[in-house]
């Protein structure tokens, strides 16, 4: 898979270049279910019409530029959103800087610009998707907006419990503590990759980490994994003084987050953690 970091310097270059493909488009933070539908749709698309899969995704988050939200909760940082979406069978992905200038173009502007003469023909994006000054333009228009050179395919609202999965969802269970929730939007647990130094495990950057807590996890490298308990403080994950901690450790380490643990008193007022038992199933 080939990552282009799109802006209005380098454009022209690619347009020159570009050929026949399919597109998916959208943020896709945290690849959630969801996500994984409207990219399974548009691969579908670009093997029917044997051409190229691209993803079109925007970086910073739109709504930290048009919000003006400073701190912003990503669930995955740019490089583990490559590294799925080329598992997903994805040929090119763009990733366009997203600023003011970008964010004021007209919604024609932008499918001309960076749809048409990037040589989409097909574009998919979930029901809600919207693009241009504004969010003006969105699933009804785009068609129009292409003069009917670009065919669209729309990806209904994926639900869990009667409620669409989405990524301000996700980073609402994280800031809760729910992890055990998250597989049913996610479609596996969710992971931060971190390094290892003693007791003190430290998420790199653009992840979310749960609330302060105690949970159950995983911890895994390429080689090893074990099933153990963690504190999360503010900033960092700290083993507990139980664990044995073997050499392997030591380093890059993947977190899969499986449930929190509550708190609880024995009669005496003695404190001990049980495992939450609100686990809901699909
Ligand atoms: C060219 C362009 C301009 C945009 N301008 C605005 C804007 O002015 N206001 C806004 O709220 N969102 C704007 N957006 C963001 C979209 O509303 C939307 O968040 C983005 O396309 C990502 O789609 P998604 O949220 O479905 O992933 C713009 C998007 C594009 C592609
Ligand atoms: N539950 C869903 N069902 C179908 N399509 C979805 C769903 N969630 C997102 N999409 C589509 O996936 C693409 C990426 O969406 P986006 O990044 O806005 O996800 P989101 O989960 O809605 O994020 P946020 O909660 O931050 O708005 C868009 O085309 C969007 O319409």
């Amino acid at each position: 898979m080939e990552t282009i970091y799109l802006n209005k310097r380098n454009l022209a270059a690619y347009q020159d270049m570009a050929s026949s493909n399919v597109l998916a488009l959208g943020c896709f933070d945290g690849l959630h279910r969801g996500h994984v539908k409207v990219i399974q749709s548009a691969l579908q698309v670009a093997k029917e019409r044997k051409v190229s899969l691209s993803v079109m995704s925007f970086f910073p988050h739109p709504k930290t530029v048009i919000g003006g939200k400073e701190c912003f909760h990503y669930l995955m940082p740019q490089s583990e959103k490559e590294k799925r979406l080329c598992e997903l069978g994805v040929d090119t992905f763009y990733l366009v800087e997203f600023d003011r200038d970008f964010a004021g173009l007209s919604p024609q502007a932008f499918i001309k610009e960076y749809l048409i003469k990037l040589g989409v023909t097909h574009a998919v994006a979930g029901y809600d998707f919207s693009y241009g000054s504004r969010g003006a333009g969105n699933m009804e228009t785009l068609k129009q907006d292409s003069g009917d050179m670009i065919d669209v395919t729309t990806v209904e609202k994926v639900e869990y419990k009667g409620e669409k999965i989405s990524s301000t969802r996700i980073r609402q269970q994280l800031l809760d503590g729910k992890v055990e929730e998250l597989p049913y939007l996610i479609g596996h647990s969710y992971e931060i990759k971190c390094e290892c130094a003693g007791f003190v495990l430290t998420p790199y950057s653009n992840y979310t980490l749960p609330a302060p807590g105690r949970y159950e996890v995983t911890l895994k490298n390429k080689w090893n994994s074990l099933q153990t308990e963690v504190v999360v403080n503010e900033k960092s994950v700290m083993l507990t003084s139980k664990n044995q901690v073997p050499l392997w450790l030591e380093g890059n380490l993947t977190i899969v987050w499986n449930r929190q643990m509550r708190t609880e008193r024995d009669q005496t007022g003695e404190v001990f953690y049980e495992y939450s038992t609100n686990e809901s199933s699909a």
